[in-house]
C-alpha cells in the first residue's frame, strides 16, 4: 500500500510505518503525478485536494487532513469519487486557545496594563473558541460568545449578536471557519463597516483564517486608528501576507497558533485511528507514548502568582515574542513563510507542566492552584 504524506506532518512513521510504504512530499507543491498511484493521502492545510490533484489517482481510498479546517479540500468531489475523507476536528483546539490567551497576556504586558478585568468577545464558539473561552474564564474574565449557528442548534450557553459583542468587548478573538456562502458566511466578516464599529482601544486577534478580515480594509483602518491593537496569526493571501499589515500588527506569526506538539500529534493520531477503523484494524498505538516529557515538567511555585508571573510561566511553553521577531525577518517570501512553519519548534501545551504550589497566599486577586488547574496545568 502506498501512503503519500506531507513531509511536515510529525509522527507519520510511528503511526503509519507498519501499514504501508510511506513517501514524503512537499504539500504546497504536490502534483497529480506524485499522487497517481497512492492508496492513502495525508495532507495539511497547504495542499488543495481537488479534481486537478487526484483525478488520476484511481487507487485512492483515503484522504486524511491533520487539520481542523477543511477549506483546502473539495469534500463533495471526494464523496462523488467514494473516497473516504477525514479531517482532525479539535486536534489543535487547546493550542489555539492557549495561543490566544498567551497573546493577550503578552499584549497587556507590552502596553503596560493588565488583562484582568477585560471583557473578551469570542466569535465562533466551536472547539478553538471554546478552548480560548475556557482559559479566559479560568482566569476570571467575562467572556461573550457569538455563534448564531450554535445558538440555532440549541447549544445552551448564552450567546450575543456580533453587534452586541463588538459594542461590549475590550478584546475580540476570531474562531470561525472560512465560508463563502450562506446567511452566516465568514468571508470578510470583518469588513470596512465592521472594523469601523470597533470601540476605542479594542484588541483584535485572528487565529482562524486570514480572509475572515478584509486585510486591505484592515490596513486602511489601522493606519487611522493606532488605538486598535492587532494580533494576527493568519493572513489573506498566505503564504504572502501584506507587508503593510505585518508592520501594523503588535504580534504577527505565520499560521502557527495550532502548532503545539500535542496538537500536531493528535492530528496525525486521529487520521491513524480513522484509517484503522476503516480497515477494521486494531488501534495498537497510543498518543501518550508519542510525546516526550517536557523539559520543565515539574514546577513548584511559592504562593499565588501575579499576572506577570503567569506570563513568565506561560513563556516556558510558548514565547510568542520569539516567533514574532523571527516572522518579521522572514515573511516577505513564500519560502520564508513556509520555512518558518516547517522549522517551527513545536511548543507544548500547559498540560505538559505539573505545577504545585508549596504555599497558598491568602489574597483575593492572586492566581492560585485551582485557577492554574482550570487553565490546563497538571
Ligand atoms: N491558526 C491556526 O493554526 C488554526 C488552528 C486550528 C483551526 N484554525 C481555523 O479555525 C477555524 C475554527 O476552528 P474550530 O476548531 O473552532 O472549528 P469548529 O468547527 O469547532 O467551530 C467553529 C465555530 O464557528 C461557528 N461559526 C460559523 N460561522 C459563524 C459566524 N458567521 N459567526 C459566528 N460563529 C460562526 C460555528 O457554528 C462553529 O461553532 C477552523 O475552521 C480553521 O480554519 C486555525
Ligand atoms: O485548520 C487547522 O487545523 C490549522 O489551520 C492548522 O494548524 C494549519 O497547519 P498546517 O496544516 O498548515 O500545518
Amino acid at each position: 500500500m502506498k501512503i503519500i504524506a506531507d513531509e511536515n506532518m510529525p509522527y507519520v512513521d510511528a503511526l503509519f510505518g507498519d501499514l504501508g510504504e510511506i513517501e514524503y512530499v512537499n504539500g504546497r507543491t504536490l502534483s497529480a503525478v506524485q499522487v497517481q498511484d497512492a492508496d492513502v493521502l495525508l495532507v495539511r492545510s497547504v495542499t488543495k485536494v481537488n479534481a486537478a490533484l487526484i483525478e488520476q489517482a484511481h487507487k485512492l481510498k483515503f484522504v486524511g487532513s491533520a487539520t481542523i479546517g477543511t477549506d483546502h479540500v473539495d469534500v463533495d468531489y471526494l464523496v462523488e469519487r467514494n473516497i473516504f475523507f477525514t479531517n482532525a476536528p479539535g486536534c489543535n483546539a487547546k493550542a489555539v486557545g492557549e495561543y490566544a490567551f498567551i497573546a493577550m497576556l503578552e499584549l497587556a504586558q507590552r502596553l503596560g496594563g493588565s488583562l484582568a478585568g477585560k471583557v473578551v468577545g469570542i466569535v465562533g464558539a466551536g472547539n478553538t473558541g471554546t478552548a480560548a473561552a475556557n482559559c479566559l474564564q479560568a482566569y476570571g474574565l467575562k467572556v461573550l460568545l457569538c455563534d448564531p449557528i450554535k445558538a440555532e442548534q440549541g447549544d445552551t450557553r448564552e450567546f450575543v449578536s456580533l453587534d452586541t459583542l463588538i459594542e461590549h468587548a475590550d478584546i475580540i478573538s476570531l474562531h470561525v471557519p472560512i465560508t463563502k456562502q450562506g446567511e452566516h458566511k465568514t468571508w470578510y466578516l470583518f469588513d470596512d463597516t465592521r472594523l469601523n464599529q470597533l470601540k476605542p482601544n479594542t484588541w483584535l486577534l485572528n487565529c482562524c483564517r486570514g480572509e475572515v478580515i478584509d486585510n486591505r480594509a484592515l490596513i486602511k483602518f489601522k493606519q487611522q486608528r493606532d488605538d486598535i491593537k492587532l494580533v494576527l496569526d493568519v493572513w489573506e493571501g498566505e503564504p504572502n501576507p501584506m507587508a503593510e499589515l505585518v508592520a501594523l500588527a503588535e504580534f504577527a506569526t505565520p499560521h502557527i497558533a495550532g502548532y503545539s506538539l500535542e496538537g500536531k500529534a493528535r492530528g496525525t493520531f486521529i487520521l491513524y485511528q480513522k484509517w484503522c477503523e476503516l480497515l477494521g484494524l486494531p488501534v495498537d498505538k497510543s498518543l501518550a507514548s508519542l510525546l516526550p516529557t517536557f523539559q520543565f515538567n515539574q514546577i513548584v511555585s511559592q504562593g499565588d502568582l501575579t499576572e506577570s508571573q503567569l506570563l513568565k510561566l506561560s513563556r516556558l511553553v510558548y514565547d510568542l515574542r520569539d516567533d514574532d521577531v523571527t516572522f518579521r525577518g522572514c515573511f516577505a517570501t513564500t519560502a520564508g513563510f513556509d520555512l518558518m512553519r516547517k522549522n517551527h519548534t513545536y511548543r507544548r501545551e500547559y498540560s505538559a507542566i505539573s505545577l504545585t504550589q508549596s504555599t497558598q497566599t491568602l489574597s483575593d486577586d492572586g492566581i492560585n492552584q485551582s485557577m492554574l488547574s482550570a487553565l490546563g496545568f497538571n
